[in-house]
């Protein structure tokens, strides 16, 4: 049996950051303004806080603005909606992102809803989320649309392809698998009641694991040759001695990648597309919100 192929997220998401990098120079020759990217953190979640470094750093090293704002953990709803207004009013800022998780104490819906559909380069907007339903453009969530850029990359047409998402998120799963429909996949959706999970995952050429436990795909579950693109990012106990565990996705890798055709590794797979298509999504909401086209190859 052949080792599948790693799916190097790593190196196409710096290709891609690249790419973004020369629309953003376009964009600010043609607008005489660079684009802008506000990120809004709630609290001190040291997951968050690495996350929101890096998209400061990216957004910067791509030639855009980083408009960061850091708030107490125990900002009130009535705070973070008012931040959220302003930078909705602010022709500087072309995307605005919240990071999530937020503090129990705050709603995220609210505050999603909050947000101008069109400064919403995650695509958690209720309008967004409908648009992708109903296949008008708007926003696509950053995760989901990195997976794609993934499959498609490596498969080309999905047309008639046996795709499983298991995870119905409403930032990962749904519009997930709302994407392999528009590509003509034949999709199911599968969570955590699915009936014998094992069995429906095994009919599967596409398999996109986004159930946020630990290695819960087992490599006998896949089918020879599948395309296993894992979204689980699960830190393990840390070992006798250690400080930190090691990060793992929701599929077994090492058994799997004697099964699967190519798979994602975690880290390194999915995880750096995500702030790549946000940097992606924050120039093309720049174009649209200056009424200027869009340059020929944008992605
Ligand atoms: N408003 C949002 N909040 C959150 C989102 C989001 O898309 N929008 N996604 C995640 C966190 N996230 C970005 O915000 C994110 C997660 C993981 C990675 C990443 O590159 N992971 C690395 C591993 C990093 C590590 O060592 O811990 C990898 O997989 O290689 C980037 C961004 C939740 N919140």
């Amino acid at each position: 049996m052949s080792e599948a192929q790693v799916i190097d997220g790593k190196a196409f998401a710096a290709k891609l950051r690249e790419r973004v990098g020369e629309q953003a120079a376009k964009f600010e020759a043609a607008s005489g303004r660079k684009a802008g990217l506000a990120v809004v953190l709630v609290g001190e979640d040291p997951a968050s806080q690495v996350y929101v470094r890096s998209k400061h750093k990216a957004t910067v090293a791509a030639g855009m603005e980083s408009f960061e704002h850091r708030l107490p953990a125990d900002t009130s709803d009535t705070d973070l909606l008012a931040l959220v207004e302003q930078l909705n009013a602010d022709p500087a800022v072309d995307g605005i992102l919240v990071q999530l998780p937020l503090p129990d104490h705050l709603d995220e819906q609210t505050v999603i809803a909050a947000i101008s559909p069109d400064k919403d380069v995650d695509g958690f907007h209720v309008t967004n989320a409908g648009r992708l339903a109903v296949g008008q453009s708007g926003f696509v969530p950053c995760t989901p649309l990195g997976c794609m850029m993934l499959l498609t990359d490596r498969l080309g047409d999905l047309s008639g392809l046996e795709a499983v998402v298991i995870g119905r998120s409403n930032i990962v799963g749904k519009p997930m698998a709302q994407l392999l429909l528009d590509a003509n996949a034949t999709v199911t959706i599968a969570h955590s009641r699915t009936k014998d999970l094992p069995g429906v995952v095994k009919r599967a050429d596409i398999v996109v694991a986004a159930v946020g436990r630990a290695e819960m795909v087992k490599a006998d579950w896949l089918k020879d040759g599948a395309t296993v693109i894992d979204v689980g990012i699960n830190r393990l106990p840390p070992a006798e001695g250690a400080e930190k565990g090691r990060l793992v996705g929701d599929v077994d890798y090492a058994g799997a990648q004697g099964v699967a055709g190519a798979i994602t590794p975690v880290p390194g797979g999915v995880g750096p597309m995500t702030i790549a298509v946000l940097l992606r999504n924050t120039v093309v909401a720049a174009f649209r919100n200056e009424g200027l086209d869009l340059p020929e190859g944008t992605i």
